[in-house]
């Protein structure tokens, strides 16, 4: 028996790569230090990529879907019929995500992972459809051993075919109705954290309904006992999209593919996946803090800075999508400024 891939070791960005590059930004001409993140930025990039000179060009954007047993008992302020609605949305380019992609002429995917009502129009998504959505995580753990190695192997699938399409960054966003009731669950779980931290409005739910979503967490968490293992976590608490996000980051990372975090649901599903495959987090960089309470949360937990702030809480990839032009900057800025021997600029 071989190793499933979210157990096997990842490579390591280049630390030769690294220090050239940091070298590089205290030659440029400006104050050292003064480009602030775009610099840490670039010098990851060089490092995660094996290249000198950094590019997030080619950009592959999946968004992965899913249904959730648990959206039955009040916890989004939409219907569960939105999750289908909006993968065709998606695919016929009219979300907010399919126009961020064209934008950054991004390549953009649509994996249905197990949305419950049938799709109005499925061209244009991809299928690795499990089941109609989870289990209700109060009752039941949300998914088997076995739909838990298929979503994750799904989302390893949709990183080679970043990797095939030449992707210099990949994006992983969710859609699925009730996600962040199953977001809040397993990073409450995995960080050892009071539900309260972690729990918010998501769609829009008012104070009542935050408050009956996280008795319905509580319960979830109750119900799952203490076993903080993340394949465990993630069987139990996950939503297939989540599982897929984790397998889809890991994949990237094995293929040299730096990942750019979304929001709240996928920063989720990053901590899950840095649970499973603990030097993950050199491969990530963070878009965007949420407006979704609970995030500052969960990338202070992580260690994270996250690039944006626009109070954006929409998932998709749209915040990650955002964020992409700041990384491009970033590496022009790296790439093509003079140094100051160049420039016959005096340095400090
Ligand atoms: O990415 C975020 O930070 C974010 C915050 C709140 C909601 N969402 C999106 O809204 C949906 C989940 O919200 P809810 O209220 O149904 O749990 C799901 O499709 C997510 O993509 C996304
Ligand atoms: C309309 C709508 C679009 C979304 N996109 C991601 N999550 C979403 C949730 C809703 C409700």
């Amino acid at each position: 028996m071989t190793d499933p891939f979210w157990q096997l070791p990842l490579p390591q960005p280049s630390r030769a790569h690294y220090d050239r590059a940091l070298a590089r930004q205290q030659q440029l001409t400006k104050p050292p230090g003064s480009l602030g993140q775009l610099e840490a930025l670039a010098c990851h990039l060089c490092a995660q990529q094996h290249r000198d000179r950094p590019a997030v060009d080619r950009v592959h954007v999946a968004v992965f879907a899913a249904d959730h047993g648990i959206a039955a008992d009040g916890v989004s302020a939409f219907p569960q019929e939105v999750t289908a609605q909006m993968v065709a949305n998606f695919a016929a380019g009219g979300a907010a995500i399919s126009v961020l992609a064209r934008q950054l002429g991004a390549s953009l995917e649509v994996v249905n992972l197990g949305v419950a009502h049938p799709l109005p129009d499925d061209r244009g998504v991809t299928d690795e459809w499990i089941a109609a959505g989870t289990g209700n995580l109060m009752k039941e753990p949300a998914m088997t051993a076995e739909q838990l190695e298929q979503a994750l192997e799904a989302g390893d699938r949709s990183a080679a075919r970043a990797s095939e399409a030449g992707a210099e960054l990949f994006i992983g966003g969710d859609m699925g109705i009730g996600n962040t009731t199953s977001a809040s669950a397993l990073a409450s779980l995995l960080l050892g954290a009071r539900v309260e931290e972690l729990v918010g409005p998501g769609t829009g739910l008012d104070e009542v309904g935050v408050a009956r979503k996280a008795r319905r967490i509580r319960a979830a968490l109750q119900r799952h006992g203490s076993d903080t293992d993340p394949f465990n976590a993630l069987a139990s608490l996950g939503g297939f999209e989540i599982a897929a996000l984790a397998g889809a980051m890991i994949g990237a990372a094995h293929r040299g593919i730096p990942v750019l975090v979304d929001g709240f649901i996928v920063t989720a599903a990053a901590l899950a996946a840095t649970h499973l495959s603990p030097n993950l987090m050199t491969w990530l960089h963070f878009s965007h803090q949420s407006r979704e309470s609970g995030h500052r949360y969960l990338l202070d937990a992580m260690g994270a800075t996250p690039v944006l702030d626009l109070d954006m809480r929409l998932g998709e990839g749209s915040g990650a999508a955002v964020a992409v032009p700041v990384l491009r900057s970033a590496c022009a800025l790296h790439n093509e400024m003079a140094t100051f021997t160049e420039a016959g600029v005096s340095d400090g």
